[in-house]
């Protein structure tokens, strides 16, 4: 097992990596704050691991709430449904939340362990590739509004992220490629060694080698903890990883919750950033079809979804968290490996990633 710690002062928390770690009742009970304990699940993930999980809490007072699964119920009215849970199981002040599921799971409880009388505990227990590299770290809760992505929520930290590989196993194909997107953006932003190693492990992490899987896991965490650990509210640096984020949310409101999932969204957006970086001249066009390829590599789609127009997007993008004083921010790359908060815009490129040019450009390196 690896430990990383998010260090945030009084607020730091461990993050565990293992394979078969929901086995573990001792990490577990080290971060529960009393005897009661509330899972907070979905309808997927429930009977494939709620059993192991609870065998691990022996000897709590265990409530359950089953949430129904899929971006599209990221709501108030399912959030309802985990208050519901909690006060119809009389759960106090002392209460442990324990997030099991993927990033959609993760960021609602979260959000109602912060409100739950005024904030309990809550412990994240990520069970999709993206949520372990990403959303279960940093404190980021929340959930969608009709008219804009996360746009209501708050910052509130886990006491610990218990990650168990082994949960991989079940994974749908398609997930693991929109964990990948993160994991790719990593090396994008901060860290262009990774990317080496992504182009030579991709094949290794498509079939699903967990050790693999688990180093790049590590070194995405100890990305996501630096950053949020320098910058926990987003102030100023934790923006970065929000590259590829305002296309994507924007591609993931309009076509509706659920219809891309986040990472495929992220990925196109990740595609449409390098082509305003390339465009800037801040990074060469070799470099952008370097990143293209390997979001195609990781069988995600780097072509925005047809039916969108520039219009579209600029509408949503309107209602970006970035955007201060009404000006529109985006994270672009300065160079490969690093990343910048810009109000640069280069409207041609928003355009030139919706032409027909640009899919020839993608057939060709799909080659
Ligand atoms: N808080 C943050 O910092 C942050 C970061 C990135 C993404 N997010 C949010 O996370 C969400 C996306 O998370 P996600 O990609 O995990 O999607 P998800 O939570 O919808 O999970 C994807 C699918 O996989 C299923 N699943 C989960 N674990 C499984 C397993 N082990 N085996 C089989 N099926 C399993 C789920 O039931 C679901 O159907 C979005 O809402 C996004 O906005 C938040
Ligand atoms: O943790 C962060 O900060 C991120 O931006 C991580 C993103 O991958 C994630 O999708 C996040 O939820 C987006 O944040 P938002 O503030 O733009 O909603
Ligand atoms: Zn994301």
């Amino acid at each position: 097992m690896q430990t990383l710690t998010v260090d945030l002062g009084e607020r730091s928390y461990p993050i565990y990596i293992g394979a078969e770690l929901l086995a573990r009742p001792d990490l577990f009970k080290k971060h529960l704050a009393g005897r009661q304990v509330a899972i907070v699940t979905n309808s997927t993930v429930a009977p494939l691991y709620l059993e192991r999980l609870m065998a691990s809490l022996e000897g709590c007072e265990v409530a359950t709430v089953v949430l129904p699964d899929g971006e599209s119920h990221k709501n108030w009215e399912t959030l309802q449904l985990i208050f519901d849970g909690l006060l119809s199981a009389r759960h106090d002040r002392r209460t442990t939340v324990v997030a099991l599921g993927g990033g959609v799971v993760g960021d609602m409880a979260g959000f109602a362990a912060a409100c739950y009388q005024r904030g309990v505990d809550f412990i994240q227990v990520p069970t999709t590739l993206l949520s372990q590299v990403d959303s279960s770290v940093g404190g980021k809760t929340g959930i969608n509004h009709p008219l804009g992505k996360n746009m209501v929520g708050a910052f509130y930290q886990p006491q610990a992220v218990i990650i168990d590989t082994a949960v991989l196993k079940t994974l749908p194909a398609r997930e693991l490629s929109a964990g990948l997107a993160e994991v790719i953006k990593y090396g994008l932003i901060c860290d262009a060694g990774f990317l080496d190693w992504l182009e030579q492990n991709m094949p290794a992490m498509l079939a699903l080698d967990l050790t693999v899987l688990a180093q790049a896991i590590e070194r995405s965490c100890a990305a996501k903890a630096r950053v949020v650990g320098a910058d926990e509210r987003e102030s100023g640096l934790r923006a970065i990883l929000n590259l590829g984020h305002t296309f994507g949310h924007a591609i993931e409101t309009h076509m509706g919750y659920g219809v891309w999932l986040h990472g495929e969204a992220v990925a196109a957006g990740t595609a449409m950033a390098l082509e305003m970086s390339a465009r800037l001249g801040w990074i060469s066009t070799v470099e952008r079809d370097r990143g293209l390829r390997l979001l195609l590599q990781a069988g995600l789609p780097v072509i925005p979804p047809a039916e969108m127009t520039p219009e579209d997007f600029l509408e949503h993008m309107a209602v970006d968290k970035k955007v201060l004083d009404g000006r529109l921010r985006l994270v672009l790359l300065k160079r490969v490996g690093e990343a910048v908060v810009t109000d640069e815009f280069p409207r041609e490129a928003l355009d030139a990633t919706l032409s027909a040019d640009y899919r020839a450009l993608v057939a060709k390196l799909a080659e």
